[in-house]
C-alpha cells in the first residue's frame, strides 16, 4: 500500500503542557484511520497540526512525500477538512457557500459539482435557503459537501457524525466508505463513538494524554490487548 501521509515524532507544547508527545503514524492510500481518545487526548490538536493551523513544537509531517507546512498550498489542494464545530457563513445560501469554496478551489465546473454534492447529501431542495435555517445535521452535511468539492485525496474529519441522527450518520458512514473503497480517498476520522470507529475504520489509533497508546487493525489491537471489543480495549487502557 502506498503511503500518502507520514507523521513522525510529532509533539505540541502549549506553555508547559504537552498536548501531543511523540506521535508517529502512517496513512495509506484509500484507508480509513480512526482516531479514538477521551476528551483532551489531543485529537483536535493533531488535526489542527495536519491542517497547518497549529505549528508543531517538534516532529515532521510529510504529505505525498512533501514536507508540511513548507508545501502547504500545494498539499492543501488535495486535502480537505470537515467538523461539527466549524460552520459556514450563515447569511449565504447553501449554493452560495459552496460556490465561494468552489472558486477558492478553482474548480472548472463548479455548478455541476455543487449540484452533484447537494443531491448526494439530500440538500438539493434547500439550495436557495440561507445556511442559518439548517439544523446541525444538515449543517454537517453541508460541511461534508464543501469538503468534497475539490475531490480531496485525503479527508480529515473531526467528529463528523456528532449531532447527526442515526440514519444520516449511517448514510454518512457508508458514503465515507465508498469514497475510500471506490475513489481511493484516504480518511482520518476522530470520534468518541467506539462502535462507529469499529465499523468504519481499517486501522485505529488510540490517543491518550497526547501519546499513541495503540495503533493497528481492529483484529491486531484486540489480539495484542487480549480484548473482546474496542470498548473492552478502551476501558483496559483506562481511557
Ligand atoms: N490553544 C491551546 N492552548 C492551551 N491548551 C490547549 C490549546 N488547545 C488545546 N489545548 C489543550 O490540549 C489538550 C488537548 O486538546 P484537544 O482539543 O486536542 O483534545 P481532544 O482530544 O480533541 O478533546 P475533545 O474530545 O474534548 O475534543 C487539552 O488539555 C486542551 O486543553
Amino acid at each position: 500500500m502506498d503511503t500518502i501521509l507520514e507523521v513522525k515524532n510529532l509533539s505540541k507544547k502549549f506553555g508547559a503542557f504537552w498536548a501531543l508527545k511523540d506521535v508517529s503514524f502512517t496513512l495509506y492510500e484509500g484507508e480509513i484511520l480512526g482516531i479514538l481518545g477521551p476528551n483532551g487526548a489531543g485529537k483536535t490538536t493533531l488535526i489542527n497540526c495536519l491542517l497547518g493551523l497549529v505549528l508543531p513544537t517538534e516532529g515532521r509531517i510529510n504529505y505525498f512525500g512533501l514536507p508540511f507546512p513548507k508545501y502547504r498550498s500545494k498539499v492543501l489542494e488535495k486535502v480537505n477538512f470537515a467538523s461539527n464545530y466549524v460552520g459556514l457563513p450563515l447569511s449565504l445560501t447553501l449554493e452560495e457557500n459552496l460556490l465561494v469554496y468552489a472558486h477558492l478551489y478553482r474548480l472548472k465546473n463548479p455548478k455541476e459539482k455543487i449540484s452533484e454534492l447537494l443531491k448526494l447529501f439530500g440538500l438539493w431542495e434547500k439550495r436557495k435557503l440561507r445556511t442559518r435555517t439548517l439544523s446541525s445535521g444538515q449543517m454537517m452535511r453541508l460541511c461534508l459537501a464543501k469538503a468534497l468539492l475539490n475531490e480531496p485525496r485525503i479527508l480529515l474529519l473531526d467528529e463528523p457524525t456528532a449531532g447527526l441522527d442515526p440514519e444520516i450518520a449511517r448514510d454518512t458512514r457508508s458514503l465515507l466508505q465508498s469514497l475510500s473503497h471506490e475513489k481511493n480517498t484516504s480518511i482520518i476520522i476522530t470520534s468518541h463513538n467506539l462502535s462507529e470507529i469499529e465499523r468504519i475504520s481499517d486501522r485505529v489509533l488510540v490517543l491518550q494524554k497526547g501519546q499513541v497508546k495503540a495503533l493497528g487493525t481492529k483484529e491486531e489491537l484486540l489480539k495484542s490487548f487480549e480484548a473482546k471489543s474496542l470498548e473492552d480495549l478502551y476501558f483496559r487502557l483506562n481511557l
